[in-house]
C-alpha cells in the first residue's frame, strides 16, 4: 500500500490524520495531540512559577466562562495525572446582573457536578449594603459601572476565598488578555503597571490573597478549541454592560496581529517580561504601602478607607461620579497623569 504524504499526518504523533491547524504554531496535528500540547504547557508554565503546594487549598475563581471552565477542567486533569496534591473549590462572584450572571451561575454549578468540585458563590448583594450591578448601573448610569464592578470583585474573590480559609486564588486569564494589558499600559505610559503585568503570580499589599493565572501563555483560540473539542459546559454570552473602550481596541489590535504573525501574542509578552524600566532618580519609585485596615469594613487596606467603601459612600450618597483614585503608588509620574501635573505648572 502506498504510503501517506508526509503532509497528511499529525505533526507531532505522525500517525493520526490531522484535525486542526495550531494557532500558536500553525502546525497541523490531530486532537489528541492537540489535547497533550495545550495540557503539557500549562503543567510547564505551572511547575516553572512553583505555583502549588501538596495540600494547598486553592480556589478558581469560576464566572462559568470560556477560560474559568476550561481552567477548572485543565486544573482538575493535571491535578489527577502529576498528582499536585491540591485542593480545589470553585469560588464565583454574583454581581447581580440579570439576564448574565444569573445565567452564567448555572453553568458553573453544573460544571461543579461535572467536575466533582465544591463551590461557594459570594453575591455583591450580601458583601455590599444591598447593591447589585443592575441597582448600581440604575444609579450611575453604564459608563463607569466597570470601575465599580473590578474594584468589587477583586475585593469579593479575595473574601470569597477568607471565608474558604483559602488564601490562593486562581482566574482564567489568558495570553490574548495578557498581550493586551502589556500593550494597553505602553499606550497609557504606565510603567509602574508595565513592570508588573506580565508576572504569573501576584500579591499586593491591599491583600492577604495571593492570585495566579496559569493561562498565562494559552492563546484564547486554543482554549476555544480545546473547550469545543472536549465538550466543556460553558457560557459564552459577553456581560450585558457596556465595555471598557480602551481594552476593546487594544484587544483588536491584537487579534490584527495575530493573523498576520500568530507569535505576536507570545511575543508582546515576552517584551512585557524582559523590558528593563529606567528608574528616574527615584521618582518613579513606589512608596512603600502599609497594610492596615478599612476604618469601616475592617478589611486590608492601606487608606483610611478600602476602595470598595469610597465607592459605597458615593453610592450610598446618590453620587453618581467615581471619587476614587486607582492609581497604584509610582504611577503617579507616569504618562496621562504626568501630562496633567505638567500642564497644571505651566503658567502664561
Ligand atoms: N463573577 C466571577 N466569579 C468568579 N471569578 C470571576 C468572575 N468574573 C471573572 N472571574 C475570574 O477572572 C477571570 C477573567 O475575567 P474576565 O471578566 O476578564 O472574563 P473572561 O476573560 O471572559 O473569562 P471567562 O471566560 O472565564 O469568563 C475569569 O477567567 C475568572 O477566573
Amino acid at each position: 500500500m502506498p504510503s501517506l504524504p508526509l503532509q497528511s499526518l499529525c505533526e507531532l504523533c505522525s500517525a493520526q490524520k490531522p484535525s486542526l491547524r495550531r494557532p500558536k504554531t500553525g502546525q497541523k496535528i490531530c486532537q489528541q495531540c492537540f489535547f497533550h500540547v495545550f495540557e503539557t504547557e500549562i503543567h510547564n508554565t505551572i511547575t516553572a512559577a512553583s505555583l502549588f503546594h501538596p495540600g494547598e487549598r486553592v480556589a478558581i475563581g469560576a464566572s462559568g466562562g470560556k477560560d474559568s471552565t476550561v481552567l477548572a477542567h485543565v486544573m482538575k486533569t493535571l491535578n489527577e495525572r502529576y498528582s499536585y496534591g491540591v485542593d480545589f473549590v470553585l469560588l464565583s462572584i454574583d454581581e447581580g446582573i440579570r439576564g448574565y450572571r444569573d445565567d452564567s451561575l448555572e453553568t458553573v454549578k453544573r460544571n461543579q457536578q461535572q467536575y466533582s468540585l465544591p463551590l461557594k458563590i459570594v453575591s455583591y448583594k450580601d458583601l455590599y449594603d444591598g447593591w447589585s450591578m443592575d441597582n448600581i448601573v440604575a444609579q450611575i448610569g453604564s459608563k463607569n459601572n466597570c470601575t465599580y464592578c473590578g474594584v468589587f470583585r477583586r475585593q469579593a474573590l479575595d473574601r470569597g476565598a477568607q471565608m474558604l480559609g483559602i488564601n490562593h486564588v486562581l482566574t482564567g486569564h489568558n495570553a490574548d488578555d495578557m498581550a493586551e494589558t502589556v500593550l494597553m499600559n505602553i499606550l497609557r505610559g504606565d510603567t509602574a503597571r508595565l513592570d508588573r503585568c506580565t508576572e504569573i503570580i501576584t500579591q499586593s499589599a491591599e491583600s492577604p490573597i495571593k492570585r495566579s493565572k496559569p493561562l498565562k501563555f494559552a492563546y484564547e483560540k486554543e482554549i476555544v478549541l480545546y473547550a469545543h473539542y472536549k465538550k466543556l459546559d460553558y457560557f459564552s454570552t459577553e456581560c450585558t454592560y457596556s465595555p471598557e473602550a480602551f481594552r476593546g481596541t487594544a484587544r483588536t489590535l491584537i487579534k490584527n496581529l495575530e493573523t498576520v504573525r500568530s507569535s505576536a501574542i507570545i511575543d508582546i509578552i515576552h517584551s512585557g517580561e524582559t523590558f528593563a524600566l529606567q528608574r528616574r532618580g527615584g521618582k518613579n519609585q513606589a512608596k512603600k504601602l502599609v497594610a492596615g485596615v478599612c476604618e469601616r469594613c475592617g478589611y486590608i487596606s492601606s487608606n483610611k478607607l478600602c476602595k470598595a467603601c469610597v465607592l459605597l459612600d458615593g453610592l450610598n450618597a446618590g453620587r453618581a461620579a467615581v471619587q476614587i483614585s486607582l492609581e497604584k503608588p509610582g504611577d503617579q509620574d507616569d504618562g496621562a497623569a504626568l501630562v496633567r501635573k505638567q500642564l497644571e505648572h505651566l503658567s502664561f
